[in-house]
């Protein structure tokens, strides 16, 4: 299982590195690589197990995270509607955006970050993203809310970007549109 051990930090090289894309169909090493990123996010996410083996409560994983420079997402995540979006999926790709923004209140953090950065994260409030699922399925998701920051998140790190590189230095706490509570 995925522990916080496995975790790489801010500073390693490969979470500045653009990740390669997975050769479809995915290996059975990859497939079981990715359904090993969405059971740490369920666990993450389970009181009980998460205590049990000190884990950080997390919405969302990319593969550079575990050391693999692969593009590799999996998330996990309700929105403010209560309906879950749990997916595991190779070669993620934003397809399209809206022009308004929006950013999560509060701030974002990163499982790779250990300190608190303050400051908003400018997001695209709707985005349309398509990849491909464990079964060599290809998805097609139009987001918003906190699932589409989740996504924006991760594959910004398939791309080797922080969420801070977003921030603005000069004003971090400027507003982007409406926010998205916690
Ligand atoms: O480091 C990661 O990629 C996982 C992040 C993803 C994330 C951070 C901020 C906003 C959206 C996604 C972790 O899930 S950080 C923990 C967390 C938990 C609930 C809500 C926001 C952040
Ligand atoms: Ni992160």
């Amino acid at each position: 299982m995925i522990k916080m051990t496995d975790i790489i930090m801010d500073g390693h090289p490969i979470l500045r590195e653009k990740a390669a894309s997975v050769k479809l169909p995915a290996s059975q090493e990859e497939k079981e690589t990715l359904q090993e990123m969405l059971q740490f996010l369920k666990n993450s996410q389970d009181p009980k197990i998460a205590e049990k083996y000190g884990l950080r409560p997390g919405i969302g994983l990319a593969a550079p995270q575990i050391g693999i420079s692969k593009r590799m997402i999996a998330v996990l995540v309700t929105d403010d509607e209560e309906n879950v979006y749990s997916y595991a999926l190779f070669n993620p790709k934003i397809l399209s955006h809206s022009v308004e923004q929006t950013y999560l209140e509060g701030g974002e953090g990163c499982l790779s970050v250990d300190e608190d950065i303050p400051g908003n994260v400018p997001r695209y409030a709707r985005i349309t993203v398509t990849g491909t699922d464990l079964n060599g399925s290809e998805v097609k998701l139009r987001l918003k809310g906190l699932p589409a920051i989740c996504f924006q998140h991760e594959i910004d790190h398939l791309d080797g970007i922080m969420f801070y590189d977003r921030i603005d230095k000069k004003d971090p706490f400027q507003t982007y549109g409406k926010p998205v509570l916690r």
